[in-house]
């Protein structure tokens, strides 16, 4: 990390959530068949969950009815907003686990005095209470969610609105995530972007993307 800063630590890291700190598929899972058992459409699996995250709850629903409902996908989509919402208030967080690595770096980091950040697209209802069940949610401030601005990403407003509110230049800041939204975001904020290779990139590996740097663990960042 401190090679993409002539040697010394970024002035701000600003995390992705789902697939970079937290393997939050399993819940997400969960509440996608709930609400399709309700509706009476064949249930996803766990694969095809992890394929379709990473864009915000509603696009994660809309591909799930692509996937389920054929014709009546848009129809559906309400009810299956609606009931997505209630199935994973009661999911999110039951089965969620810290990926290895990632407490030791926030705790390395927060003792280095270097300002950590939240920048997901997961709706901000779901992430308070996901961080706070994880032990997290100290060390980061601001936390966005991908329903805190008119824009989320692969939109670079997110990242830059972090950045102002720190009072960091961009391109002293790097930006952590696991899939190409998180590093069209940083490209377009003008920061660096590290990406971890075991999270979720709509079945593609991020390598693709060409990072500035690619971890398999965020241990590797220190
Ligand atoms: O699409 C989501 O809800 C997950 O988003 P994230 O990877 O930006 O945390
Ligand atoms: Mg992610």
């Amino acid at each position: 990390m401190r090679s993409l800063f002539g040697g010394q630590l970024p002035a701000a890291v600003i995390y992705d959530l789902d697939g970079t700190l937290v393997d939050s598929v399993p819940d997400l899972h969960s509440a996608v068949e709930r609400f399709q058992q309700q509706l009476g459409l064949p249930t996803a699996s766990e694969c095809e969950v992890r394929d379709w995250v990473g864009n915000g709850a509603a696009r994660l629903v809309e591909r799930a009815l692509a996937a389920s409902a054929g014709e009546r996908a848009e129809a559906l989509f309400p009810a299956a907003m609606e009931a997505f919402m209630v199935a994973y208030a009661d999911t999110n967080g039951r089965r969620a686990r810290l990926y290895e690595g990632v407490r030791p770096v926030l705790e390395a980091l927060a003792a280095e005095g270097v300002p950590q950040a939240l920048v997901t697209n997961k709706p901000l209802a779901f992430t308070h209470p996901l961080l706070e069940k994880l032990g997290i949610a100290s060390y980061f401030s601001p936390v966005l969610g991908g329903d805190s601005l008119p824009a989320k990403k692969p939109d670079p407003a997110p990242l830059r609105a972090v950045a102002e509110t720190l009072g960091v230049a961009p391109e002293r800041c790097l930006m952590v995530g696991d899939s190409r939204n998180d590093l069209l975001a940083a490209r377009a904020a003008g920061m660096p972007v590290a990406c971890v290779s075991y999270g979720y990139n709509h079945g593609e590996p991020i390598a693709v993307s060409c990072p500035d740097l690619l971890v398999d663990s965020l241990l590797k960042l220190l």
